[in-house]
């Protein structure tokens, strides 16, 4: 069901992060024009949109990567600007890009400890396996040994080592660029279950998709894109054919056409039996 831009959120207290009136050109490419947002503990907000809809310059600038060109970021209900990656780590905000940034000869416990220079602790070896382990047993992950190098792992766990390293520095926001992009239909369960059980440890998640099935699966809230601006906030029980719309901004499409060819069927089959 469909309504305005709050997706039924009205109530919940004071959003994790927020933004407001966020624009973003690159030159004369105008690639975000007046988003608002707004992220709540303990929810999956999904970010969709058509290819060059501005998803990736969103996320981009909510992990500090980009600058918006105007309007205002809050976190906590205070404003904040991010001048770059780290700021926003620091701030308590976590990203997995979708090429996950793995090292393939390194294990697992490796992985998860890669670049964490921002971090205080100077963890022994034994410290850290305790930790990567007792972290990815909390996430129910489902990694053989943590010992095992990067290279024979699945996709699936792949990706759950990539968020599980995310977790580390205890952000309040995770933001995940695709995490089911090019993985089978095991690995994909996997890897939503984990979503949940990272917003079930009271963490605000921002996934990016194109895989409608995985937004319904696991998101409370499906924010759409559409040329750089907000096109409506959804909850998953939307229909596919008024999310289509809302993406694509045509109420005639494939979607909506099979749609109506199947209410014609059923309701000339309804007249012959009545
Ligand atoms: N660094 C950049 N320099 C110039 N233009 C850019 C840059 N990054 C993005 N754009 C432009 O901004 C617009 C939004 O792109 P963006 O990658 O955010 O869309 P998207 O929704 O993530 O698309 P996709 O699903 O294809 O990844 C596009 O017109 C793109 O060409």
């Amino acid at each position: 069901m469909a309504n305005a831009f709050d997706g039924g959120i009205v109530g919940r207290g004071e959003a994790v992060l927020s933004l407001r009136n966020v624009s973003k050109n690159f030159g004369a490419v105008q690639a975000l024009t007046d988003i608002e947002l707004d992220v709540y503990k303990g929810e999956v907000v999904a970010l969709v949109g058509d290819n060059g809809a501005g998803k990736s310059t969103l996320v981009k600038i909510l992990a500090g990567v980009h600058q918006p060109s105007s309007g205002t970021m809050t976190f906590d209900g205070v404003p904040v600007v991010l001048d770059g990656p780290s700021a926003a780590l620091k701030l308590g905000i976590a990203t997995v890009f979708q090429d996950l940034a793995l090292c393939e000869n390194l294990d697992v416990v490796a992985n998860i400890y890669l670049g964490q220079e921002l971090s205080p602790m100077a963890l022994d070896e034994v410290s850290m396996e305790i930790r990567a382990w007792t972290l990815l047993r909390e996430l129910s992950a489902r990694i053989p040994s943590v010992r095992e190098p990067i290279a024979s792992l699945s996709g699936g766990q792949r990706q759950t080592v990539a968020i599980a390293r995310s977790l580390l520095l205890d952000p309040k926001v995770i933001l995940l660029d695709e995490p089911t992009a090019a993985l089978g239909v095991a690995q994909t369960a996997e890897v939503l279950n984990l979503i949940e059980r990272v917003r079930d440890r009271g963490l605000g998640v921002v996934m990016i998709s194109h895989n409608m099935e995985d937004v319904r699966a696991v998101a409370d809230r499906v924010v759409v894109l559409r040329l750089g601006k907000n096109n409506g906030v959804f909850t998953p029980d939307t229909s596919n054919q008024e999310l289509v719309s809302a993406i694509t901004g045509a109420s005639d499409n494939s979607v909506s056409r099979r749609a109506s060819r199947r209410a014609g069927t059923e309701h000339s089959a309804g007249e012959a039996h009545p």
